[in-house]
């Protein structure tokens, strides 16, 4: 059976004392909420790690926003996923549209990188998403599946069953619009598909497939009652306390 999953992507955002009040307000909040079968992650920036991994509790489990492609050496300022392990984190997100587009990162990249974090005992949540060019001369469903060939179907399938996917269209990150719930649930059983065809149908089943992009307390009901959307991926709401408890509390239903 799949996980119900929200994860929260603070990107570059708070500072040590007040990224530790919101997250400590999140992990009260989402305490008295808390459902059994959903799993709630944030993902801070780096130097808050190992302090949100103590106070998470395994109330919320904390994430990275990257790693590096290779194990260790010479790369100045950059962060293995071992580091990451041994901070008490126990997921990276890969792959953000973000990285893809001002840090140059391909697909064949974030293969690699994602190998690295399953070698580490991270769990990796690997985005895919068209830009709003793709989307609107129609060839988003190559660019996705493309997406998924080159940067996961290359793991093996005990691999690729720790991966947690998350759909970003990139047109709707940060821009306040969001896919409708129809939209994103045509996208989540396009990449359902992809993943039985490579793989298999209870491989695919059990895939946990987030949504991510302009997510909020207002419309994430209706984009987590569709069959195929099991959580989202969650960037400015997360940054509020209560925004973020309450698109937890939507994944209740
Ligand atoms: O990783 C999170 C996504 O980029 C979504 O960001 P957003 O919720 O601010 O649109």
């Amino acid at each position: 059976m799949r996980k119900r999953i929200v994860a929260g992507n603070w990107k570059m955002n708070l500072d040590m004392e007040k990224g530790m009040s919101v997250f400590s307000e999140i992990v009260h909040m989402v305490n008295d909420e808390r459902n059994g079968t959903q799993e709630v992650i944030i993902c801070p920036p780096f130097p808050l790690l190992n302090q949100f991994a103590k106070l998470g509790a395994g109330i919320v489990h904390v994430g990275a926003q990257n790693c590096h492609d290779q194990a260790s050496g010479a790369y100045t300022g950059e962060i293995s996923a071992h580091m990451i392990k041994s901070t008490g984190a126990n997921y990276v997100i890969i792959g953000h549209s973000e990285r893809r587009q001002y840090f140059a990162e391909s697909n064949e990249l974030l293969l690699v990188k994602t190998k690295q974090a399953l070698a580490n005992n991270l769990k990796p949540i690997f985005c895919i998403g068209e830009t709003l060019e793709e989307r609107n001369n129609g060839s988003y469903f190559d660019v996705l599946r493309t997406q998924l060939k080159e940067g996961v179907f290359g793991l093996s399938e005990f691999e690729f069953e720790q991966v947690i996917l998350a759909y970003e269209p990139v047109w709707a990150i940060g821009t306040g619009l969001t896919a409708s719930p129809e939209q994103a649930q045509d996208i989540h059983s396009f990449i359902r598909q992809e993943i039985e065809n490579h793989y298999n149908q209870t491989i695919a089943n059990n895939t946990s497939i987030l949504y991510g992009g302009s997510c909020n307390p207002g419309n994430a009901a209706a984009l987590f009652a569709q069959s195929d959307i099991d959580g989202g991926l969650i960037g400015g709401a997360s940054l509020k306390s209560r925004d973020f408890t309450d698109i937890v509390k939507a994944l209740n239903g």
